[in-house]
C-alpha cells in the first residue's frame, strides 16, 4: 500500500514522516525530491530563481521515475506499507503553479497527464492542511516555492486535486499543535492500513 503525504511548504510533513517511523518500524520511509543525483538537479534548480519551469517540471519528473522505479515499486511489489513525505501530487500542485503564465493552456492536466503513462498513484494521501502565510512563515523561505504569494496558488491547485479525487485524501487540519497533527495522522493511517488490509 502506498500512501503519501502531501501539503505546503512547513505543513509539518516532515514531523509527522518522522513520527510515522516509531508506529511502523517495517514501513518503507521514502521521500521527494530524492537524496539520488536526480534529485541533487532538482535542489540545485530550485536555487535558481531564473530556471525554466518546464525544465524543471521534467527534472522533478525525472526524479520521480528514478525513485518508482529504484524504491516504490520494488517496496510494493514485496508487499511493503510504503509511506513518501511529497510524491506526484507535488508536482501536479507545485508545478502547475509554476508554468500558470506559461504557454500551455491548461498546465494542471498537462503535468498529471505526462504522469499518467507511467506513473503509480498513490492509494490514499494525507493532505496537511495549511494556509500560505503560515506555511511560509513556518518553512522560512528557504527557497523560491516557499513564498506565500506562490502558495496560494500551489493550494488552490491542492483543492482542485482533492475536489477531482475527494475518496483518495485524508485532510487534516495542520494549523494544530504538532502533537495533534501527529495523532490526527496516526489514526487516519492506521485506519487506511486497516482498510486496505480487508481489501
Ligand atoms: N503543527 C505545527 N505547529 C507549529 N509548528 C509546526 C507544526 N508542525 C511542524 N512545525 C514546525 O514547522 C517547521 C516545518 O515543519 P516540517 O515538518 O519540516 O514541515 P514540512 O516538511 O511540511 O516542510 C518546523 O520548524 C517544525 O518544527
Ligand atoms: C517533490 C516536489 C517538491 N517541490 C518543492 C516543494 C518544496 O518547496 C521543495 C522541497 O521539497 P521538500 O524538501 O519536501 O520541502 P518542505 O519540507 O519544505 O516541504 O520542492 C516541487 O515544487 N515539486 C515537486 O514535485
Amino acid at each position: 500500500m502506498l500512501i503519501t503525504l502531501e501539503g505546503l511548504d512547513g505543513s509539518g510533513k516532515t514531523t509527522v514522516w518522522e513520527a510515522l517511523q516509531a508506529v511502523y518500524p517495517d514501513a518503507v520511509f521514502t521521500c521527494e525530491p530524492t537524496d539520488s543525483w536526480y534529485g541533487d538537479a532538482v535542489y540545485r534548480s530550485m536555487t535558481d530563481e531564473d530556471a525554466d519551469s518546464l525544465a524543471e517540471l521534467f527534472l522533478f519528473t525525472a526524479d520521480h521515475a528514478d525513485h518508482l522505479s529504484r524504491v516504490v515499486r520494488p517496496a510494493l511489489a514485496e508487499g511493503d506499507l510504503v509511506i513518501s513525505d511529497r510524491y506526484s501530487d507535488s508536482r501536479f500542485a507545485y508545478q502547475a503553479a509554476s508554468l500558470e503564465d506559461s504557454e500551455l493552456r491548461r498546465p494542471l492536466d498537462y503535468v498529471r497527464g505526462i504522469h499518467a503513462a507511467f506513473s503509480r498513484p498513490p492509494d490514499a494521501t494525507i493532505y496537511l492542511d495549511v494556509d500560505p502565510e503560515t506555511a511560509a512563515a513556518r518553512a522560512g523561505a528557504t527557497n523560491k516555492f516557499e513564498r506565500a504569494s506562490y502558495l496560494r496558488r500551489v493550494r488552490e491547485n491542492y483543492e482542485r486535486l482533492i475536489d477531482a479525487q475527494p475518496h483518495r485524501f485524508v485532510r487534516v487540519d495542520a494549523t494544530q499543535p504538532p502533537e495533534d497533527v501527529v495523532e490526527m495522522v496516526e489514526r487516519s493511517v492506521e485506519r487506511l492500513v486497516r482498510e486496505g488490509d480487508r481489501t
